[in-house]
């Protein structure tokens, strides 16, 4: 039904090829300070790396990767180790579930020390990932700009993301729609990100 009173929640923030959905205060500030403290303290975060020019290079940024029994990681090159979900996550994917209506059994982590950490264009459309399935994205610490860019046109979109916010791609977002997260050099303070995802 059509109101007044609609929420901005309910906007496609894409404009086509795709569905993308904000919602900017999914936790509460106290929500959000208690997990980015516990996320911060307890998961045993690792360098990501890049393979370039037959060499492994080490990135500042530091990454996690959560799931369901056994299933591996493997973007740009490199598999990540797969932890045992902890009770903080599970609560978080317990709240996703029941507020989207779905079910994820795979959690990527990225701890970004500060604005000169970011992500380059890409789509997370690995083999590894339910075709045109759920991204669920939360986000703790320094609101950063995430930007969109289309394939074909270039066109771009910018959402700021902030602290207990929940970003939500679907459809056919990854298809058409390069996104990334860019450098931002007046950041002084770490954020912490976790993409809740559907695994083959
Ligand atoms: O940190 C973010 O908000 C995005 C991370 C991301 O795009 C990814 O992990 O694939
Ligand atoms: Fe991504």
């Amino acid at each position: 039904m059509l109101s007044l009173f609609s929420t901005p929640e309910s906007q496609n923030y894409l404009p086509l090829d795709g569905t993308v959905h904000y919602y900017p205060t999914f936790l509460s500030i106290s929500e959000a300070n208690h997990f980015q403290r516990i996320f911060e303290e307890s998961i045993p975060w690792e360098s990501d790396v890049v393979h370039l020019f037959g060499k492994t290079i080490p990135m500042r940024r530091k990454m996690a990767w959560f799931a369901d029994g056994q299933r591996r990681y493997t973007y740009s090159g490199s598999a990540k180790f797969v932890n045992p979900w902890t009770d903080e996550l599970l609560e978080l994917k317990n709240r996703l579930e029941k507020h989207l209506n779905l079910t994820f059994n795979g959690c990527l982590l990225n701890y970004y020390h500060d604005g000169a950490d970011g992500m380059g264009w890409h789509a997370d459309d690995e083999k590894s990932i339910q075709p045109n399935s759920c991204i669920a994205s939360i986000s703790l610490g320094a609101s950063r700009n995430f930007d969109f860019k289309h394939r074909q046109t270039g066109q771009k979109v910018r959402i700021p993301l902030l602290h207990g916010s929940l970003l939500v791609m679907q459809g056919e977002t990854q298809q058409h729609w390069l996104h990334a997260l860019p450098k931002s050099l007046k950041v002084q303070v770490p954020r912490v990100n976790l993409t809740f995802r559907q695994m083959v």
